[in-house]
């Protein structure tokens, strides 16, 4: 079983003409655990890990597995599996003839074909022709010639994307597989609701910057405590809170109040003359956590 090595960004800054994609970002990935890789669309998941294999030049940076970057690997192919963009097959080869030219040119032996096609439950497709494929089934195919190599290292954008429920379910329990046995996973996702109950950590980009990098859970205590407070008279609500030095923003729920205490402004509330209509602590999930640190807006 190959060992699996970080991930190591450091500094990586790219612009494409007046856009700057990534914007000096370091953040490393240990093995052992799937890392999710998230931020919303556009922002700089793909052209990272396009940078870190080796397919488009940061402006500054550098980006390695281990320290060495993918084009300076002696076998690239043993050491990383990629699968960046949704993996395109000539329908009408077979799942086993498609690897074999593959694992012909890598030099590697045919009898991982089988253990790799066996690894992601495509053992009975093997000889059908790709064309009769359903999309989770190319999934996996995808997912088949990355581990070809038997790579310490997976780098996989948005994996889940276009997955029906069961290929959802079937990714979660692999991805967290592969990670037991010793490798490295990173896998992108724009979607936290997507990966979470399959990632242990999570690194989330917004506009190009690193804005969050831990384990799974501490999302749930990044977020900055809040309370929801709503009442008939939202002016009348907000100029009190205005009034007493309190920020705030509108939500569809009611004002949502940079404060940890619902009795302090409750109290407020009462010395103002204002009614209130509901009054609570803000539940912040996980998504929520995300969305506000990536400035998605409110989900409540
Ligand atoms: N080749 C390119 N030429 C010009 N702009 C680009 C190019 N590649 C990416 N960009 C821009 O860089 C920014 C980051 O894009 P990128 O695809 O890396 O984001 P992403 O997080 O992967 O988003 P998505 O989930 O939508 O793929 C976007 O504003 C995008 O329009």
């Amino acid at each position: 079983m190959p060992i699996g090595v970080s991930i190591e960004f450091s500094g990586v800054t790219k612009s494409f003409g007046p856009v700057t994609a990534v914007d000096d970002l370091s953040f490393t990935v240990e093995p052992g655990r799937v890392t999710g890789f998230l931020g919303p669309n556009g922002a700089g998941k793909t052209t990272s890990l396009r940078i870190l294999l080796g397919l488009v030049r940061p402006a500054s940076g550098t980006a390695t597995f281990g320290g060495i970057s993918y084009r300076e690997l002696p076998h690239p192919l043993t050491t990383v599996g990629a699968a960046l963009e949704a993996a395109s097959f000539h329908p009408g080869r077979t799942a086993r003839n498609h690897l074999a030219v593959y694992a012909t040119a890598a030099g590697i032996e045919r009898e991982r074909i089988d253990a790799v096609l066996r690894k992601v439950g495509l053992s009975g497709y093997a000889d059908r022709r790709v064309g009769g494929y359903s999309l989770g089934m190319r999934q996996r195919l995808g997912l088949a010639f990355t581990l070809l190599g038997d790579p310490g290292v997976l780098v996989l954008d948005e994996p889940i994307n276009g997955l029906d429920p069961e290929g959802i379910k079937w990714i979660r329990g692999f991805l967290r597989e592969l990670a037991a046995e010793g490798r490295t996973v990173l896998v992108s996702s724009h979607l936290l609701s997507e990966v979470q109950q399959s990632v242990d950590e999570v690194v989330i980009i917004a506009k190009g910057s690193l804005v969050h990098r831990g384990a799974l859970s501490s999302l749930d205590t990044d977020a900055a405590p809040r309370v929801v407070v709503d009442s008939p008279d939202r002016d009348a609500l907000a100029a009190a809170l205005t009034a007493a030095g309190l920020g705030f923003s509108t939500a569809r729920t009611g004002l949502l109040v940079a404060e940890s205490d619902p009795g302090r402004i409750g109290h407020l509330a009462f010395a103002a003359g204002v009614e209130l209509s509901s009054l609570h602590r803000q539940k912040t999930g996980l998504e929520d956590s995300f969305l506000a640190l990536v400035g998605g807006g409110d989900s409540l």
